[in-house]
């Protein structure tokens, strides 16, 4: 066969390709009506007025539809080909089914706008917001269906905005965790001045605290200003002379900021894991989650609390792989809230086997409430490390 011959094969192909993701995606459609339906019973069911908002994008599915289309694979294309085709195929899926809105910590171009973008695809609107608290505020809300939020960082540990945020009843009372993104993510010098000329360097928390050693190494003496996110960094140093800010390289194109140094942070497997927020009154429990996040606050007049506690994760055969700790008082309820200094919430993330039992996360949570005043379970999901 010859060029135009295999080129005339592939036009038929596509064809063929064309109708039957046109078939999917009608199928699709109608399964987002029925979805739409059960919302308005739950809606008329709920006695609060308020009921699950958010049942268009569904984890558990595009997993198993992810694991089918793997298995079925015979190549040549790679699994991960298959997989990126995929994501755009079910973006564009639910976005047929409702108008999909995704909020994240913007400006755009921010790790969280990656990290968004690799969850979602590129056919849901993607909603910037300028802190992580009007990111949780906004689902909380339901003013958007859902958010991406940094939880932690693989050099420089969990980001506080976030757990505070789970730790106000006001900001996220009904959010819950859907799913989780592990980003692999470089952090770039990006500045319109030379190196030795810059005074002033803009970025946040979280990303200065990933380059520490390249930044007393290459720049001890200038001046790190802090604030909301990497891109808007870039944003105020592409406008300001003498400044750079660390970022995304993707940056350099959306504000006309030069890239000045590469891979500036201090490992190069550098990683950010986000969660996917959503808001529901029922905690969506998909039967093969493998992940539980719950946050709680000891009591703290029973003496051995937090051994007793960690104890029944042990009792019922979970593995926790993660703890972290907070004031118990949450700093965004200002003279709300009547917890003392020196108490803690706990966020623990562990791990479900197969040697738990179906009723062991209900179990854990009802244990707990003998040594907390308050427990909540964050969310089931599945482990995407
Ligand atoms: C079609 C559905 O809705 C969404 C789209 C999916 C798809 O296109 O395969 C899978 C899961 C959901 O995120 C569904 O829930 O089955």
């Amino acid at each position: 066969m010859d060029f135009d011959d295999l080129r005339s094969e592939i036009a038929g192909l596509d064809q063929q390709l064309v109708d039957i993701l046109n078939q999917r995606a009608e199928l699709s459609v109608a399964i987002g009506k029925s979805k739409k339906k059960a919302e308005k019973v739950a809606l008329e069911l709920a006695t609060n007025g308020s009921a699950a908002t958010s049942s268009i994008y569904i984890p558990e599915q595009e997993k198993s539809v992810y694991n089918r289309v793997k298995s079925l694979n015979n190549g040549p294309i790679s699994d991960n080909s298959l997989y990126s085709i995929y994501r755009e195929i079910m973006s564009a899926s639910i976005s047929l089914q409702d108008k999909v809105q995704v909020a994240f910590l913007g400006p755009i171009g921010t790790f969280c706008h990656q990290a968004a973008k690799k969850k979602f695809g590129d056919s849901v609107s993607f909603v910037p917001y300028s802190n992580i608290t009007d990111v949780f505020e906004a689902v909380e809300t339901s003013k958007i269906g859902y958010g991406v939020v940094p939880i932690e960082n693989s050099i420089f540990g969990s980001v506080p905005m976030t757990l505070d945020s789970f730790n106000s009843i006001k900001i996220s009372k009904s959010t819950i965790i859907l799913s989780e993104i592990y980003l692999p993510l470089q952090q770039t010098l990006l500045s319109n001045s030379e190196l030795k000329k810059i005074t002033k360097i803009y970025s946040h928390p979280m990303a200065f605290g990933q380059c520490q050693p390249w930044l007393k190494n290459n720049l001890p003496d200038v001046q790190c200003v802090e604030v909301n996110s990497t891109a808007l960094g870039a944003q105020i140093s592409s406008l300001e002379p003498f400044s750079a800010a660390i970022a995304n390289s993707m940056c350099s194109s959306l504000y006309n900021i030069n890239i000045l140094e590469q891979n500036i942070s201090t490992r190069s497997d550098n990683t950010t894991r986000f969660l996917v927020i959503s808001r529901s009154q029922q905690l969506l429990q998909p039967k093969n989650a493998d992940k539980v996040s719950i946050i709680f606050t000891l009591n703290n007049t029973k003496s051995n609390s937090i051994q007793n506690t960690l104890q029944l994760f042990d009792e019922f055969k979970f593995t926790i792989i993660s703890i972290n700790s907070r004031p118990a008082g949450s700093c965004f309820e200002a003279g709300t809230d009547n917890t003392s200094n020196w108490s803690y919430t706990y966020f623990i993330d562990a791990l479900i086997s197969q040697q738990n039992s179906s009723e062991s996360v209900n179990l854990l949570i009802d244990g707990l409430q003998k040594y907390c005043t308050f427990v909540k379970l964050l969310g089931l999901y599945f482990n995407e490390n």
